[in-house]
């Protein structure tokens, strides 16, 4: 049975650590993000993101964020290149905001937060399917976008106009041909470091990618996110926010860019 956990006082990320003592493990995600201390590595080949629109599935309000899921049976919607070897599939993406927008992403730059972030999930063509592929270390490879206040973002948008249909935790409904390529920001300079994912089960499975360069949204757009609930129909109404995980200590590892 999977142990419930949240963002809340009683069930947060200060006492995940309860139940996944991986909580306290050595390659913890998300983390502060120090540019003057990342290494330039000129062996980082350039990210390649091979998405086919043609793959989106729906997009469901799992509790813990929205997530919109892809077709992942064949290599229609892959990331490769970067710091990965291989072929990488999507299987899906979700964000991470905050109550106000002053606060939301996982990992900060230089201690700087974003009011959200932005998740692509893959998963390593190497293992039979995900489920295999998100304990490994070399399972998974997540790339991070930040959101930065400014213009509406009308790529954005689309997912937003979802949310009336799935407000309450369990609620999903078709959503099609929609490509992330389109969330992307022009340049693809990353930062890349070995991690874990930042919900429990916390597995140190996860290689981040996460791009220098933020895309836009509007304080309007930040509010609409800030509509999804925790709970589920019939509940106590719970807004959905705060849904992020402070950065975790380093304990050693490098941070390196692609970018000098
Ligand atoms: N924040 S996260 O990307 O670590 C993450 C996942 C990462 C890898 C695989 C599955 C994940 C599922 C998540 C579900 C909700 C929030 C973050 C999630
Ligand atoms: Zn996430």
């Amino acid at each position: 049975m999977s142990h419930h956990w949240g963002y809340g006082t009683n069930d947060g990320p200060a006492k995940w650590a309860d139940h996944f003592p991986i909580a306290n493990g050595p390659r913890q995600s998300p983390i502060n993000i120090v540019p003057s201390q990342a290494q330039f590595d000129s062996s980082l080949k350039p990210l390649k993101l091979q998405y086919d629109a043609s793959t989106s599935k729906d997009i469901l309000n799992n509790g813990h964020s929205f997530q919109v899921n892809f077709l992942d049976e064949k290599d229609n919607a892959i990331l490769i290149g970067g710091p990965i070897t291989g072929t990488y599939r999507l299987k899906q993406f979700h964000c991470h905001w905050g109550a106000s927008d002053d606060k939301g992403s996982e990992h900060t730059v230089d201690g700087v937060r974003y009011p959200c972030e932005l998740h692509l999930v893959h998963w390593n063509t190497k293992y039979e399917n995900f489920n295999e592929a998100v304990s490994k270390p070399d399972g998974l490879a997540v790339v991070g976008v930040f959101l930065k206040l400014g213009s509406a973002n009308p790529r954005l948008q689309k997912v937003l106009d979802t949310f009336d249909a799935i407000k309450a935790k369990g609620q999903q409904t078709t959503f099609l041909n929609f490509d992330p390529k389109n969330l992307l920001p022009a340049s693809l300079n990353f930062w890349t470091y070995e991690g874990s994912l930042t919900t429990p089960p916390l597995y140190e499975s996860v290689t981040w990618i996460v791009l220098r360069e933020p895309i836009s949204v509007s304080s309007a757009q930040m509010a609409k996110f800030r509509s999804l609930l925790f709970s589920s129909e019939g509940e106590q109404p719970c807004c959905m926010c705060d849904n992020y995980r402070p950065p975790q200590p380093l304990k050693g590892r490098k941070v390196r860019s692609s970018f000098k």
